[in-house]
């Protein structure tokens, strides 16, 4: 498979690795400042960039008929406007806020436990993130998802907040330290317990696997996906 990749940074690195180990080719790599490249000589093309650039590139993508994975975070108010023109173009398009096989299972475990917890109106839910310094957006994407699954399977929360509490909110807090790759917890606390539930990444690859194999799948596909479909599970 011809691989693009958009944002050639930490994670565009990582999954070069692991393409190139899988037998694909990386035919373009793209970064700040290469404006004039031809998306078309690629099967698929996977962007992990930045906030600010993520739905043109995604746009590219789709405008020109070729396939995209996006691992961007922090760019989701325009990701109603990506799924429109996908759906214009008859395109093929998946975001996930992460693509690692730990966090889809820890996902659907939030999501189970969320469920679970509804009529235990005695316990508070807050939500922890921890990645390294050099990252833009606060509260992550992955901890995004996690509030947002537990407000949909939780009638006791309808809303999320960075460093704040109040009436049926998730208190998300977000840490920056040195080299962390992603730490992200979810806690349930009432006067006399506390359930915690924790994924813990070791390194990037895992991220990186999950971006490939999403690229594997959809080639050849038309329409809008999520990584429970890759995956199948959910
Ligand atoms: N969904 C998931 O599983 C995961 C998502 N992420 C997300 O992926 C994104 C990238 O993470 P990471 O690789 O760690 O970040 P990096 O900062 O290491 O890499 C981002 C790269 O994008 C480049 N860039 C800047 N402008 C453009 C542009 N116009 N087109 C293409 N690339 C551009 C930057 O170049 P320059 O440095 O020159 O500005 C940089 O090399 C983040 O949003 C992060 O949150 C990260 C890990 C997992
Ligand atoms: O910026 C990162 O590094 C990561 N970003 C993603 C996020 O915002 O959730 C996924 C992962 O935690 C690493």
């Amino acid at each position: 498979m011809k691989i693009a990749l958009l944002g050639y940074g930490k994670m565009g690195k990582t999954i070069e690795q692991i393409a190139i180990n899988r037998g694909h080719e990386i035919v373009l790599t793209v970064d700040k400042d290469d404006d004039n490249y031809d998306i078309k000589k690629a099967d698929v093309a996977i962007d992990f960039s930045i906030p600010s650039v993520a739905f043109n590139n995604i746009s590219n993508c789709l405008n020109n008929g070729v396939p995209v994975i996006s691992g961007t975070t922090g760019w989701l108010e325009s990701y109603d406007k990506a799924v429109a023109l996908c759906e214009e173009k008859k395109g093929a398009f998946i975001y996930a806020s992460n693509y690692s096989l730990g966090v889809n299972i820890f996902f659907e475990l939030n999501k189970t436990l969320a469920k679970m917890m509804s009529n235990l109106k005695q316990y508070n839910v807050s939500m922890e993130e921890i990645h390294h310094t050099q990252k833009l957006d606060a509260p992550s994407g992955t901890a995004i998802s996690l509030a947002n699954d537990i407000i949909a399977n939780n009638n006791n929360f309808s809303n999320w907040k960075l460093d704040e509490t109040g009436e049926a909110i998730i208190p998300i807090t977000a840490k920056r330290i040195e080299d962390v790759p992603g730490t992200h917890t979810v806690t349930y606390q009432s006067e006399v317990d506390t359930i915690t539930i924790e994924h813990i990444a070791h390194n990037r690859q895992g991220f990186a696997l999950g971006a490939v194999i999403a690229a594997e799948w959809i080639v050849g596909k038309t329409g809008i996906f999520t990584m429970n479909d890759v995956l199948n599970i959910g």
